[in-house]
């Protein structure tokens, strides 16, 4: 294992993270969807947050690749949702999301990193505080500002490292999130293609995705007026 990564490593502007362990998990989803990944831990992880990477399908062949100047890996930056990824929370679009980079990723070779980020880093307890406040009126921006909270305050420099140590510095990114190519181009990944997720729409997360569209500026088409 150690000398593949050694293989792999290229110069990267980044503090190194080390990868741990890596075992293959066989995944099922409640549609009987299935795929195999092999999960990925890390020593050295900037936040020291107990991060995952899940890579998928060939990513060995889309790695390669990559070093060949053609066809960067997929990739996702997936961040924690409880209520979304495990319940089924119809709030949000993470559930959904999530099912759909799986099986994207598997199918061309690439890598879903499931970040411990969850309710956009304020937490989960803080979270569910955010949709009481929602739930009086307030967009999900405000809810976090209204708790004394920073509107989005995800760092991705842990998601840096966890891609660096796979020497995985050329992507295509899987989002509609202007603020996660900005920070990972910033950390020194190049995005080779940004690649949008689908609109998955409910009467429950209508109001959820207008404010990402409208405040945030992710590229969501919906039939919502700005
Ligand atoms: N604070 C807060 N976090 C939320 C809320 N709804 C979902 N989240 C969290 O938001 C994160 C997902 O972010 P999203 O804004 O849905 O999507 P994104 O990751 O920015 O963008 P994409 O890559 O396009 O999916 C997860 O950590 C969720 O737990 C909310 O109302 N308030
Ligand atoms: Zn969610």
């Amino acid at each position: 294992m150690t000398a593949l990564f050694e293989s792999l490593a290229t110069p990267f502007s980044t503090a190194q993270a080390e990868v741990r362990s890596r075992v293959t998990v066989p995944l099922r989803f409640p549609d009987g969807f299935t795929a195999t990944t092999e999960i990925f831990t890390f020593h050295n992880l900037a936040d020291g947050k107990e991060h995952l990477l899940l890579a998928l399908g060939d990513w060995q062949t889309a790695l390669a690749e990559t070093s060949a100047a053609s066809e960067a890996p997929l990739v996702r930056l997936h961040s924690e949702c409880l209520t979304g990824d495990v319940f089924g929370s119809q709030r949000c679009d993470c559930g959904p999301q999530l099912r759909e980079a799986v099986e994207q990723i598997s199918a061309v070779g690439g890598f879903l990193l499931y970040l411990r980020q969850e309710g956009r880093g304020i937490g989960l307890y803080s979270k569910l505080d955010a949709y009481a406040l929602q739930d009086a009126g307030l967009d999900t921006y405000e809810a976090n500002l209204a708790l004394g909270r920073g509107e989005d305050e995800r760092d991705y420099t842990a998601a840096a490292q966890m891609l660096g140590a796979l020497g995985a510095t050329s992507v295509r990114l899987l989002t509609n999130n202007p603020d996660k190519v900005a920070q990972l181009t910033g950390l020194g990944i190049n995005i080779t293609e940004q690649v949008p997720t689908g609109v998955h729409l409910s009467p429950a997360n209508e109001r959820y995705l207008a404010a990402k569209r409208d405040h945030t500026g992710h590229t969501l088409k919906l039939p919502l007026a700005a």
